[in-house]
């Protein structure tokens, strides 16, 4: 199965250490093609994309979006990437599961919570120490 994990970059570091912890879980469910997303290395500059610049991680990561079983997001700290990244998995009929934390005090955007009107794109509140088992639960249900 090909995962695509959405999280913050240049929209803000913060949440890193739980990517982390998304992506490591991810990985015993299929291949996740932004791993990158999650590495301590990957600064709020970005990817160096030093030839093509922004168009060519742009163009790779819509390539990879359209290649994916399931898109999972987490969409705590608000990025618009991540938003751009959503808008296009539901045009394309993507399964998509969102991760919020409302411990961090934010309200998640009516642009994420309001698009859950159907088991194809799910949102999901949580806290951290359960983030594990909500992955666990979430990739069970979309066995078949
Ligand atoms: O360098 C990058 N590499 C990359 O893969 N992205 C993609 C993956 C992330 O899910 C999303 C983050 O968007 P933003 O940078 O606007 O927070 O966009 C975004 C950037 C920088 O915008």
């Amino acid at each position: 199965m090909n995962i695509y994990f959405c999280g913050s970059i240049r929209g803000g570091r913060e949440d890193v250490n739980i990517y982390q912890r998304i992506v490591k879980k991810l990985q015993q469910y299929g291949k996740v093609l932004t791993e990158h997303v999650s590495y301590d290395s990957l600064s709020e500059k970005g990817e160096d994309a030093v030839l093509d610049g922004d168009k060519a991680i742009h163009d790779r990561d819509v390539e990879w979006l359209m290649m994916s079983d399931v898109i999972v997001a987490e969409v705590t700290q608000p990025s618009l990437g991540v938003g751009y990244e959503l808008g296009r998995a539901v045009a394309a009929n993507k399964r998509v599961f969102c991760l919020f934390r409302p411990s961090s005090g934010k309200v998640l955007s009516a642009m994420i919570r309001g698009a859950s009107t159907n088991s194809l794109f799910q949102v999901q509140d949580y806290t951290e120490d359960e983030v594990e088992s909500i992955l666990e639960k979430y990739f069970d249900s979309i066995k078949n």
